[in-house]
């Protein structure tokens, strides 16, 4: 019989001092290697070396010899599936191992220690909502073939709902009882996410009666856990959360690990109106900016002089953190953010930026046109509806010049703001997210 965590008295400690769980010796691929539990987490260490420092094999079996054991003996193999970072690309991702355990116990008092030691503070039963149109159109198919597998070798139990129409999420977000599950996955892009996120974040401050129109208010935490998997178009909030990587494996997995960090979101409002929570937009207007630092000024405070700019015709903002090696890193988790405003360079210039900045590559930043403002929590655009700059909107029959200047492109989707401006604000750390920060400082 199986036994638990609980029933393994810790012994010792490894090198690093963590209290040991459970040692014992398996092979990975015929070489020999000891394996540990500790609490904090698993070790595979080689043991046996060569005259060159390299493993060896020491066990060799033939195939009819471990069949034959197979069937007199304990089951001896099992898999463990984890994630593994590139300290060159800073990426996460997911990867798999066989072992087979040597020491004459067997692999099914492995698997449920391991899964006991997993199980501390990790999810035991998630919402899935999962956008059956989004990106290729083949979420579903995503989910069944390498996300629910995933969840069940772990013992996840999940509720599953498929929109079923645009803003079904915003439905989900606003009915479901969020208090029976440990935490929300959605399976699409980045419109999916933001959706479900906005019925969530107004569910909240609903509850707690604060004042969502008010650009300054404190907004109430949302108790729940949230983790996305990329099946979308752009991914790129999976991409920030998961460790560089679109990849729906290691977002499975990040999940399943239930590491989490606070990780902001920006509010956008017009005078007495929320209308949007998201995690990074892009407004294309022509407008004056005044930026919100934060402290020494409260949030509430305007910015210094000199921070005040005007004609941008589109801008987008991140936390942006420069790396090595030409990298750009975007920051979710950081306390400000970093708004970059695109002057007038032409459209193939600002393609140019755009595709550098999402690229990741740092000399995207040297563009000329680009103004950054840096480390702030905060903005207010007022939009010069005699300026349209734009001259695709200017040329438009179907749009007149108000109506493009009040128009907001928010990760793709539109809003028509009824006033010429918006403030948009950073709420940092406002919620908990299913994700690794592997973002170097
Ligand atoms: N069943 C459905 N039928 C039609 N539209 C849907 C359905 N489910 C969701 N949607 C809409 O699909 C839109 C986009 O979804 P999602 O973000 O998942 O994919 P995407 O746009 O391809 O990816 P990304 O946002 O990352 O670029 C959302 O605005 C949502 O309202």
């Amino acid at each position: 019989m199986a036994s638990s965590a609980a029933d393994c008295a810790p012994s010792s400690t490894d090198t690093n001092g963590d209290v040991v769980i459970k040692t014992g010796e398996v092979t990975s691929k015929g070489r020999a290697h000891k394996l540990m539990l500790s609490e904090k987490g698993l070790r595979l260490i080689s043991t046996v070396q060569d005259k060159s420092g390299s493993s060896v094999a020491p066990v060799k079996k033939s195939k009819s010899t471990a069949g034959a054991e197979a069937e007199t003996q304990p089951n001896k193999i099992f898999a463990v599936h984890f994630i593994k970072s590139s300290p060159k690309s800073n990426k996460r991702r997911c990867a798999n191992i066989q072992l087979e355990v040597t020491d004459g116990s067997g692999s099914d008092v492995w698997i449920s220690q391991i899964e006991e030691k997993r199980k501390e503070g990790k999810p035991q039963k998630l919402l899935v909502v999962i956008n059956p149109i989004g990106g290729k159109g083949t979420a579903q198919q995503t989910y069944a073939k390498q996300v629910q597998p995933l969840f069940a070798l772990a013992g996840i139990e999940t509720v599953v709902k498929v929109t079923e129409r645009a803003k079904h999420a915003l439905d989900i977000g606003k009915t479901f009882d969020t208090s029976t599950v440990d935490g929300v996955v959605i399976v699409g892009g980045d419109g999916l996410y933001a959706e479900l996120l906005h019925a969530l974040v107004l569910r909240a401050q609903e509850a707690a009666g604060v004042d969502v129109n008010d650009p300054d208010a404190q907004l109430a935490p949302l108790n729940i856990r949230i983790g996305i998997v990329p099946a979308g178009t752009g991914n790129g909030v999976s991409q920030w959360l998961n460790g560089n990587v679109t990849d729906v494996e290691t977002a499975t997995l990040n999940i399943i690990r239930g590491e989490t960090n606070p990780t902001g979101i920006f509010s956008v409002h017009e005078p007495d109106t929320m209308l949007a929570s998201v995690f990074g937009k892009k407004p294309v207007l022509s407008a004056e900016i005044e930026v919100l630092r934060k402290s020494p000024q409260p949030p509430s405070e305007k910015a210094g002089e000199g921070d005040t700019a005007d004609a941008a015709v589109s801008g987008f903002l991140a936390k942006i953190t420069e790396g090595e090696n030409d990298r750009l890193y975007f920051n979710p988790f950081g306390d400000s953010f970093d708004l970059f405003l695109l002057g007038e360079a032409g459209g193939f210039s600002n393609l140019k930026f755009i595709f550098g900045l999402l690229s990741r590559k740092k000399s995207a930043m040297d563009a000329e046109f680009v103004e950054g403002y840096r480390n702030i929590v905060g903005y207010r655009l007022r939009i010069l509806e005699e300026e349209v700059k734009d001259e695709a909107a200017a040329s438009n029959s179907n749009m007149d010049h108000h109506d493009y200047s009040r128009m907001l492109d928010i990760d793709g989707e539109l809003l028509t703001c009824s006033v010429p401006h918006i403030d948009v604000r950073l709420h940092a750390g406002f919620i908990q997210a299913f994700s690794v920060n592997s973002v170097k400082d």
